[in-house]
């Protein structure tokens, strides 16, 4: 997944051009601007402090979207002026229409089509590995942590469809697999250096970071990978290994996850939708038809609206954006230059009236069902899945998975929330939208067989 920071953050230390000394209010490396309405910055750093300050970008970006509106500006030591623009005629332009100005990195992998021919049989296989473990949940009476169970899940599904090997996140639930914390540490660091203009220096004295170059804690994560065989016994060769499982279980693997998380939560707080999930899913699941085929998803539309209503309030790549390399105008007559980065914060966009109507902030699915564009709706105006021509090659994927998982436990297990926990649920900064707390949650049979 490629955010603007990076590339502004080279951009910027390596752009003299624009290293004017005299910047009143906005970060060194940055273009004064002043035909741009946004929150004043102190010299040098821009707005770094009140960034910081806050406790997430989501929601730094969010409250200025209240309080400016959709289009605003600011800057920040290191990452240079970034330009908010939470308009589908911005992320058309962004994304399609002027797309050579904001270009993206090569296609790093095409999988799309091979996980669509067995994915449905793994998935369906790792879903019954999920009801076993919250059968055992039901009987005791115990909760359990939905949130980290769907990480457990789309990272075993993975594994098994990627890579043809079981990481055992499922079957041995005690003990995460030393592949997927080494992952997960290592992501976290990642995320940490965009958000950290110092990083070089202060990874240099953290005893933290120090891990994350530890040249042994590489080595086992890659020691693992390079160990694992597919069925024919045939090992990565050393592309794959980079590509494949630092990019495909990025990709793949938390946005399905926390998707999953978000949606129980949704469920579990909206009566009436869990009601209408229950319908459909009784009218056409049937004894003949316990578990739903490829084709069968199809059928199963208010479970996928659900889905996409999950998405439009807490879009899983909550912010997205490119780096400017060609001046050029946006639709809306804000004027880019190179080396700017433009952005569109999803977050703001799913609860925006004007995008949405009046109803914005409620949780109801049927208004894809009910619009004209049904369950394909425009990529500009809901853009969760990116669009144009880099669109998520995983979209169709991830529909499967998790209507499959949603339809199966439906079925099975009422779900409640276990009280006394913040709701909504509070998320963390990270490339993702993370649920910062676990998802505790009861689990009863509907009907006991
Ligand atoms: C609900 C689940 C998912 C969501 C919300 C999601 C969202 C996204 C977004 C927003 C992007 C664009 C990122 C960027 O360029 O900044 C993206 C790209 C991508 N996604 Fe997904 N994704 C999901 C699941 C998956 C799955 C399951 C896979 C793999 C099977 C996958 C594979 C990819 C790939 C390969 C790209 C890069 C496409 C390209 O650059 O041409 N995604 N996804």
């Amino acid at each position: 997944m490629t955010l603007c920071y990076l590339h502004t953050h080279e951009k910027y230390v390596n752009d003299q051009n624009y290293a004017n000394k005299k910047h009143p209010d906005c970060a060194i490396g940055a273009r004064q601007r002043k035909d741009l309405v946004g929150p004043k910055g102190i010299p040098l750093l821009g707005n770094l402090i009140s960034l910081i300050k806050r406790k997430t970008v989501v929601q730094y970006e969010h409250e200025l979207a209240n309080k400016y509106g959709s289009n605003f500006s600011f800057t920040v030591l290191g990452q240079g002026r970034l330009i908010v623009s939470n308009d589908p005629r911005t992320v058309e332009h962004l994304l399609k229409t002027n797309f050579d100005d904001y270009p993206k990195g090569e296609i790093f992998y095409e999988i799309a089509n091979d996980l669509l021919g067995d994915g449905i049989f793994s998935v369906n296989g790792k879903s019954k590995v999920v009801i076993n473990i919250l059968k055992k949940y039901a009987d005791i009476g115990k909760p359990i942590n939905l949130k980290d169970l769907f990480y457990r899940f789309t990272m075993d599904t993975f594994g098994d469809i990627s890579f043809g090997v079981d990481f055992g996140c499922l079957t041995n639930p005690d003990e995460m697999s030393q592949f997927v914390t080494y992952f997960d540490f290592t992501q976290n660091g990642i995320f940490e250096r965009f958000e950290e203009p110092f990083w070089k220096f202060t990874e240099k004295y953290s005893e933290k970071e120090r891990q994350m170059i530890d040249r042994e804690s590489v080595k086992s994560l890659l020691t693992l990978l390079i160990e694992a065989v597919d069925e024919n016994g045939k090992k990565f060769n050393d592309k794959e290994l980079r590509d494949v499982a630092l990019n495909l279980i990025l990709a793949g693997r938390d946005t399905t996850a926390l998707s999953l998380s978000w949606m129980m939560y949704s469920i579990m707080t909206n009566q009436s939708v869990e009601d209408s999930l229950l319908q459909e899913i009784n009218t056409i699941l049937s004894v003949e038809m316990p578990i739903p085929s490829y084709d069968d998803l199809k059928l199963f539309q208010y479970t996928t609206a659900t889905f996409y209503e999950t998405l439009r309030l807490y879009p899983i790549v909550p912010i997205n954006g490119r780096v400017c390399v060609k001046d050029n105008v946006l639709p809306n007559n804000i004027p880019v230059f190179a080396g700017e980065c433009v952005k569109f914060n999803l977050y703001s966009m799913g609860r925006d009236e004007k995008i949405w109507g009046d109803d914005a902030k409620k949780f109801n699915p049927k208004r894809f069902l009910e619009s004209e564009d049904g369950l394909r709706p425009n990529q500009f105006k809901f853009p969760v899945f990116h669009a144009g021509p880099r669109t998520c090659l995983g979209q169709q994927f991830a529909t499967i998975e998790v209507v499959t998982l949603a339809v199966l436990l439906l079925k099975e297990f009422k779900f409640e929330l276990v009280p006394g926990q913040k709701s909504p649920p509070e998320f963390t900064d990270a490339l993702t939208l993370s649920m910062k707390d676990p998802l505790m949650t009861k689990v009863s049979y509907r009907a006991k067989n």
